[in-house]
């Protein structure tokens, strides 16, 4: 008998997160399988003991594409009330509390599996990307009171009370050398087949160069035989998986203490179990280090420590607030990271997760040709090192003939695409989304008024696209600079300024409201701002009703 782990992920943490809950199983003696939903046969729930799932919310509260077909067939209506009553069940939502459906996936599931009859061990967890210590901030108290209750339900006879740190899990891959003949067992994953290579085109630079933020506009160009795997439209986004930068790498090498022989070997990993998923090729993205084992009393000591419940503050102050890496921990606990093997590696540092970019460019100007408007993210984080964004930096460091692996995803936003007048919110590079639109209703011939809210620092400094604008028909662009007068000037104190303008959109002619960029106070306040305007015409609450019928939909990101 073993725990069967379900995840349900669209960008790999669920997955993680499932796996280091497999590992800590067999820290406490416990088998454990993990397995995405979608290649479990759902008909077989019943017959399980205990059950964990771990779903992410994508979209706007969609479930991710590899639990989609599980869910539909947990929904069918002839399955009783006691189907499940047999089976012991824990639920881990994983979700983002700035968006307005957060965490819906791991609720529904929840809801229907008590529907269901399922025996729940613990209330639903709910791990939130804007908690200050990220998911662990739920993760760890939840994990907690599902071990407990499963020690104490005596489901499992060998269970250990507490994890035995001492334990040596089988790594979940072998080292074979290239050159020896591909075993059976290691034959290609296909899993992440679905990202295809770009060309980059250019890589210009958005903002003036005396301007802090350096933003770029690059250009990819699709090759004629990947057209239909590249296919967008208005308001989709391009998931881009980025490499780690060089000084990163040569931290965690240094760290690890691996031989030139050894990293200059080409390799094949090849899973040890059936369960395990290999690591696609860009790897080692940033996690915390609670899953490392050491062998060094002291370290040991520590690194317990900042896994455990009690030590969240700590882990809260060592990790998150400073954005310490991988490859930084790895040099802060020396003798841990020179006992790493390496076919163990490749069980605590999880692969670098894809991200996503809405597309700036409209696909019937050049289906060929995709644009993204990138912030590059560069500051000081609290230990006064500087840190990148990953993926921006990569991206802002790109040449013409450069390769990226890439693909298409729905976005959040679904846009009209005839005869709606719309009003588009979208300071900084929240406008990307709005370009594609409005010049793809441009070429439509769409007659029907767009009103397009723009704000930035300085128009001299970071107004994107400021010539394009001029050429659309129909398109009125509405410009906030925060910093170029002695008041600062946002996008919300423009809606006021222009209420009527923005009623006769919203209240007479039932038109649409879309907000895109970053999720701090921006949309708030917009929000307040519509909620003002429409209240002077006499409707209270227009936000609450438009949300509930699509009206106003949002992409926010922090
Ligand atoms: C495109 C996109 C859409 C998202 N939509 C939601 C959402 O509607 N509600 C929510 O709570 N979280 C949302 N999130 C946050 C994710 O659920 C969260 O980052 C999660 O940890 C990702 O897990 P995964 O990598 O397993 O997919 C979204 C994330 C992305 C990238």
């Amino acid at each position: 008998m073993s725990i069967l782990i379900l995840y349900g992920s669209e960008t790999g943490t669920a997955q993680d997160t499932a796996e280091g809950l497999c590992r800590d199983a067999q820290l406490r003696k416990v088998a454990a399988r993990v397995v995405s939903l979608d290649e479990y046969d759902i008909d077989n729930l019943p017959s399980e003991r205990v059950v964990f799932f771990v779903v992410s919310t994508t979209g706007q509260g969609e479930m991710p594409p590899n639990m989609r077909s599980s869910w539909r067939r947990l929904l069918r209506k002839f399955l009783p009330a006691d189907w499940l009553t047999e089976v012991k069940m824990a639920v881990l939502g994983l979700g983002d509390s700035s968006y307005q459906k957060y965490n819906f996936a791991g609720k529904k599931i929840y809801r229907r599996l008590l529907q269901l009859g399922a025996q729940m061990m613990a209330p639903l967890g709910l791990a939130d990307d804007q908690h200050e210590i990220g998911i662990d901030g739920a993760l760890i108290p939840w994990k907690q009171t599902v071990w407990q209750e499963l020690y104490k339900s005596c489901s499992f006879k060998e269970m250990l009370e507490e994890a035995d740190t001492n334990i040596v899990i089988p790594p979940k891959f072998k080292i074979v050398k290239a050159e020896a003949p591909l075993p059976e067992s290691c034959s290609k994953d296909g899993k992440e087949q679905d990202y295809y290579e770009l060309d980059v085109l250019s890589n210009v630079r958005a903002t003036s160069e005396d301007h802090f933020q350096d933003t770029r506009l690059l250009r990819f160009l699709v090759h004629d035989h990947l057209a239909d795997r590249f296919k967008y439209e208005p308001g989709d986004v391009l998931m881009v998986r980025p490499y780690n930068n060089d000084e990163t790498l040569c931290v965690a090498i240094e760290s690890l203490g691996y031989s030139d022989q050894l990293l200059d070997e080409p390799i094949y990993l090849c899973k040890n179990s059936e369960f395990a998923v290999l690591p696609p090729p860009w790897l080692l993205g940033a996690d915390n280090p609670s899953n490392i084992i050491s062998q060094n009393e002291m370290e040991k000591m520590r690194l317990s420590e900042l896994g455990s419940p009690h030590g969240l503050d700590d882990l809260l102050n060592y990790c998150t607030r400073v954005r310490r890496t991988v490859a930084e921990t790895l040099r802060d606990f020396p003798e841990t990271a020179k006992s790493v093997a390496p076919e163990h590696l490749f069980d605590f540092i999880s692969p670098i997760r894809p991200r996503a970019f809405s597309i700036a460019s409209s696909p019937s100007r050049n289906p060929n040709v995709i644009e993204l408007l990138v912030a590059k993210v560069d500051y000081k984080s609290r230990m006064s090192e500087r840190r990148r964004g990953l993926c921006s930096t990569f991206l802002a460091n790109l040449k013409a003939h450069d390769k990226v692996f890439g693909r298409i995803r729905g976005g959040t936003f679904k846009f009209p695409l005839h005869l709606t007048p719309v009003i588009c919110v979208g300071p900084g590079t929240g406008v990307a989304p709005f370009r594609s639109f409005l010049q793809f209703r441009d070429e439509l011939g769409e007659r029907q008024n767009a009103l397009l809210f723009f704000g930035c620092r300085g128009e001299q400094k970071d107004y994107y696209f400021k010539e394009e604008w001029l050429s659309l028909r129909n398109a009125e662009v509405i410009t906030a600079f925060s910093r170029d007068a002695d008041s600062k000037v946002y996008v919300q104190h423009k809606i006021l300024e222009l209420a009527e303008k923005v009623w006769q959109i919203i209240g007479k002619a039932n038109g649409m409201v879309f907000i895109a960029g970053s999720s701090g106070d921006m949309p708030k306040a917009v929000v307040n701002a519509l909620n003002e305007v429409a209240a002077s015409h006499g409707v209270p609450d227009w936000v609450a009703k438009a949300e509930a019928t699509g009206k106003i939909q949002y992409e926010t990101w922090s």
